[in-house]
């Protein structure tokens, strides 16, 4: 695997670390780096990229942010569909800027996963070849316009519930990255509540519309936590880092505690005929998702899994002479007294990711 251009190996002197636990001059040996992690961690502060950190935290951060970088990437994908088909100029127009924004978002993630030592190419490669993956709401189709109300509702309000504990994650900048998205992601969710208003406003056809598409996205936003805590592989370990900060079951239950009030004022019922408020639990009670539809959506065996990441692929492909281009160009303008350009770091992602922007609508 290529690794990302490293000026100086990693130290513990980053703004995560108040001062070298060794005193001055003397390099630390291991045991006293990971002492200083534990404190650092301990202490709810931030570890920088040039920071000493256990090559399994490394290796835990690299694996859950090329994952949300994925998904913001491959995410453009289900509502780009409707585009062209937005029923007037303003959605198509708020359509376009979220989507665009998803975008951005995967930008940023790419560039907080190469401050841990990987480059964005080899992230790109691995989602190809399925080594790694996005979330699994994307594999469900939008079959009507409402489709894009009800997928910004309940899926852009499940990622803010997830990832506003992750704007105080261990890692410094994928927590800072996050501050930026949620922002971005409140849009989101408020623009899919509006559509979804103005359709629960509308005619019978186009309340039923709305209704039918919350019956479609209901459940594949539930899942978006995960599995239930029990069958967590990585969440013991990822809140002992303060990676994450609640289990997938906690955020879940908060989700639906949110949610159920909001559908309420829309007038729409979440397919669910268990769903009320629980006195005792101070929360609702709720059906779970089905977590084996879950796993087989995760192992590739989702309604849209393959129709995804052929698109993304074809995407890649299609973009590679932009790549190359934006590499020459960068070339070009190399000094040999100067170091590479600044555009010489960025321009070939930039480049794809525009491309992928321009190919998934
Ligand atoms: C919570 C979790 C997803 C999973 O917790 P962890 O502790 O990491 O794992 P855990 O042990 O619980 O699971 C075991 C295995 O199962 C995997 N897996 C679990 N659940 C899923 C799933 N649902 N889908 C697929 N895979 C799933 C998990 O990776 C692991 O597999 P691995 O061992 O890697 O092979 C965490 O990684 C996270 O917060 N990620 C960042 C959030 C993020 O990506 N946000 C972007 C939102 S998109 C957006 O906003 C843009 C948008 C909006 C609207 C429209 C269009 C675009």
């Amino acid at each position: 695997m290529r690794t990302a251009h490293r000026t100086t190996p990693p130290t513990v002197t980053g703004t995560g670390a108040a001062g070298t636990p060794h005193g001055h001059g003397t390099a630390p040996d291991e045991a006293g780096l990971r002492a200083h992690f534990e404190k650092v961690i301990a202490d709810d502060r931030k570890i920088e990229p040039r920071d000493w950190m256990p090559d399994a935290y490394r290796r835990t951060l690299v694996r859950q942010i090329a994952q949300h970088a994925h998904s913001e990437i491959v995410g453009m994908q289900p509502e780009a569909n409707w585009l062209t088909r937005a029923p007037s100029l303003a959605r198509k127009t708020i359509l376009l800027a979220k989507v665009q924004d998803e975008a951005g978002h995967g930008l940023y993630l790419y560039a907080a996963a190469e401050t841990l030592g990987v480059h964005r190419a080899d992230l790109l490669d691995a989602l190809h070849e399925g080594r790694q993956r996005y979330l699994s709401f994307i594999n469900y189709p939008t079959l009507t316009w409402a489709d894009t109300g009800a997928l910004a509702w309940l899926t852009d309000g499940a990622a803010i519930v997830n990832q506003v504990p992750l704007c105080r994650s261990s890692y410094g900048p994928y927590a800072r990255a996050m501050v930026r998205v949620c922002k971005e992601e409140s849009f989101h969710h408020r623009q899919g509540f509006d559509s979804l208003w103005a359709l629960t406003h509308g005619t019978p056809a186009q309340r039923q519309m709305a209704q039918e598409a919350v019956d479609r996205w209901w459940y594949p936003a539930l899942a978006m936590f995960g599995p239930p805590h029990h069958a967590s592989v990585h969440s013991e370990q990822s809140m002992a880092w303060r990676i994450k900060r609640f289990t997938n079951d906690e955020l879940r239950q908060r989700f639906v505690d949110i949610c159920v009030p909001q559908a309420e004022l829309l007038g729409l019922t979440p397919p669910d005929a268990d769903l009320r408020w629980n006195d005792d639990r101070g929360h609702y009670d709720f059906t779970p998702p089905d977590f084996d539809e879950l796993t087989r959506v995760i192992k590739g065996d989702g309604p849209c899994n393959r129709q995804r990441l052929a698109h993304r692929r074809r995407a890649h492909d299609e973009g590679a002479w932009v790549r190359e281009a934006a590499a020459a160009h960068a070339a070009k303008h190399r000094t040999p007294h100067h170091g590479p350009h600044p555009a010489a770091t960025t321009a070939p992602a930039t480049a794809d990711e525009a491309t992928a922007d321009e190919a998934a609508a």
